[in-house]
């Protein structure tokens, strides 16, 4: 039986922990069970319950507070997440193995872990070994990619996480709720970009014709493997939390092997066929 897993990831303050705050609520809802594992050890407060906390392993202060280590807060995080990777027993042991097995794994916002650092990738091939199927949630803040300039660094951020840990990977536009109607209407054409246009937007911007063709030349690849598109998000909106959700089900493949189970219902009352229910609901 498969195990899933959501690797939650994305720049500082892009809303991963809302993110998985939300996703565990609209799932208790829909009666799916998912669980959380924080993996930012500079955290401080979650309001969702916590299956696992890397804290329990390894705390960014107390790393900084080190006589011997001396890092700063950015030094320090990479030390913890270097430690982590040399410690997944510990994380094996927090799993467990319960059956059906849905785990959102709430990341820290250094940009270098999904860029150049080996720990994502070494965690996403242990968690491979472990059964996971696992799918990377790379949320962006639509507030920050709402021009072009700005909008390009955004998928090259989602896109050099996508390069590194070659698994599929659902790119999110979040703070949708915050945007202006204006910016709205805007940003629809970055959700699904046409890059040709987002190279005409920059050329009337761009003074310098080095960096005019640079930039034609990443849209450019971009355009040519269509890889990077974003979903909407907004954590006060079910559909569009709902709409997330089927995306990456359908990346890896959630439900599709699942043993139906009963529903928990009270056995009387419960009818006996499908065609019962349907009379029940006609008479109610
Ligand atoms: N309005 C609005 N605010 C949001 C949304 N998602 C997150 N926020 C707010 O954005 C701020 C940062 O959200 P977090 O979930 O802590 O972001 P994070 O990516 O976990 O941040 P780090 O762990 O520090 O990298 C908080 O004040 C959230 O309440 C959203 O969809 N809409
Ligand atoms: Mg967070």
């Amino acid at each position: 039986m498969p195990r899933f897993a959501q690797l939650v990831m994305g720049p500082a303050g892009s809303g991963k922990s809302t993110y998985c705050s939300t996703m565990v609520q609209h799932c208790a809802a829909i009666n799916r069970s998912v669980q959380v594992v924080n993996l930012d050890p500079a955290a401080e407060f979650f309001n969702y319950p916590l299956m696992a906390d890397i804290r329990e392993l390894i705390e960014v202060d107390d790393v900084m507070e080190d006589d011997s280590l001396r890092f700063g807060p950015n030094g320090g995080l990479v030390f913890c997440m270097e430690y982590f990777a040399n410690n997944f027993d510990w994380l094996e042991d927090c799993l467990g193995h319960v059956e059906d097995d849905y785990i959102l794994f709430d990341c820290p916002g250094q940009i270098e872990l999904y860029t150049h650092l080996p720990v994502m990738k070494q965690l996403v091939e242990q968690l491979q070994q472990w059964e996971f199927r696992v799918c990377g949630v790379f949320l962006v803040d639509s507030q920050f990619m709402v021009e072009s300039f700005k909008f390009i660094s955004g998928v090259l951020a989602a896109l050099s996480a996508m390069i590194s840990l070659e698994i599929p990977q659902i790119n999110i536009m979040t703070k949708m709720d915050l945007l202006s109607k204006k910016a709205k209407t805007e940003i629809e054409k970055y959700l699904d970009p046409d890059m040709y246009s987002v190279i005409e937007d920059s050329a009337n911007i761009l003074k310098s014709t080095m960096f005019k063709k640079l930039t034609k030349a990443i849209c450019g690849l971009i355009d040519d493997y269509s890889m990077v598109r974003f979903l909407p998000y907004d954590h006060s909106d079910e559909e569009s939390i709902n709409i997330v959700l089927q995306h990456i089900d359908f990346a890896i493949q959630y439900g599709e092997d699942l043993e139906f189970k009963e529903p928990k219902e009270n056995e009387e009352d419960k009818p006996a066929t499908l065609d019962e229910y349907f009379q029940d609901q006609v008479d109610e």
